[in-house]
């Protein structure tokens, strides 16, 4: 069982490498691409609070200085990190995918700008004259191992078309393995991402469990609504992959979620063990929202991402 974090928006939040130097999580989301391509050779934007140097490609806003990013990632990899790009986040509402072009347009500039950097396509030293002829390359010559959507508006076929268009860049690229995971709300059919799970392959699906009262962990732990784990593992089995693995996500701190979702590790323990015996197949591990959250929340001397390890591994 794995544990998976988010890293990008958090309140002064060390450098990557100080999490991949912990032996807690397993993967990580670096989030978050905020912004969308409005159309065809439009750039996305990009926002990973106090990380890189606050420039940009020219005429765009995606950053261009993230060199911490750049440096670190190799040396998660080598701890043996699955490292993620996450789409969407919470914050701009301007997220949405206008059509099937698009879609791919979004899909073909994530793959060369974030993927395998391949020197024929993209350009280490991109400006603006480049613009439509070569992809630049945020991270510089590092690469992530896939794509995180977490999609909190506008939802619809686009990201579907999106996977897909993904997963053929992956069958290319057989070198290494390349996973696509999503972020839904706990709410059955999710508004923003049903479509998409229900249509193109996810690896990991990571449910905020703390977002929505009435399916929430803290319903469970509560005896109050219906946490929905059950059912969630209904939707996979219909997906278009039936072995996808199932996260619960969890607020990593107090103030990393609104008020009444918090749980303290003793509370998550129990939830936890029923679900990962009950749905051994499915069970994937614990999401947290997010990891300097995790890392600032100490309990008796340890982490509250350290706790969730334990629990996985006691
Ligand atoms: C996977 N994405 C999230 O977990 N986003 C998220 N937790 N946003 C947020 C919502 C309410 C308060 C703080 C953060």
């Amino acid at each position: 069982n794995n544990v998976a974090v988010y890293y990008g928006q958090g309140y002064n939040q060390p450098r990557l490498k100080h999490f991949c130097e912990q032996t807690t999580s397993d993967i990580i989301n670096i989030g978050f691409i905020n912004e969308f391509p409005k159309h065809v050779g439009d750039f996305p934007g990009s926002n990973f609070a106090n990380q890189c140097d606050g420039a940009f490609f020219p005429g765009t806003e995606l950053l261009s200085g993230c060199h911490q990013i750049w440096q670190d990632i190799p040396s998660c990899k080598a701890a043996g990190k699955t490292i993620l790009l996450s789409i969407g986040g919470g914050s701009a509402t301007a997220q949405s995918i206008p059509d099937e072009a698009t879609a791919v347009w979004f899909a073909d500039f994530l793959w060369y700008s974030f993927g395998p950097y391949n020197p024929a396509i993209s350009s280490l030293g991109w400006t603006e004259e480049l613009a439509g002829l070569a992809f630049p390359r945020p991270f510089l010559t590092s690469s992530v191992d896939g794509f995180d959507f977490d999609i909190e508006y506008n939802g619809g076929v686009g990201y579907a078309a999106m996977i897909n268009r993904l997963r053929w860049h992956f069958t290319k690229s057989p070198e290494q393995s390349y996973y696509i995971s999503g972020a839904p709300q706990c709410p059955i059919p999710d508004a923003q991402l049903g479509d998409a799970i229900a249509n193109s392959y996810f690896d990991f699906i990571w449910v905020q469990w703390y977002n929505t009262g009435g399916c929430s962990a803290a319903d469970w732990v509560h005896g109050t609504g219906k946490f929905n784990f059950d059912d969630w593992v209904g939707v996979i089995e219909k997906s278009a992959n039936p072995n996808a693995k199932l996260f619960i996500g969890l607020p990593a701190s107090k103030d990393a979620a609104n008020a009444g979702f918090y749980l303290t590790p003793k509370e998550v323990k129990p939830l936890v063990k029923t679900y990962m015996e009950k749905h051994p197949k499915h069970f994937g591990g614990v999401m947290l929202w997010e990891a300097t959250a995790g890392d600032n929340n100490l309990i008796d001397g340890s982490t509250y991402t350290e706790h969730i390890k334990d629990i996985l591994y006691d």
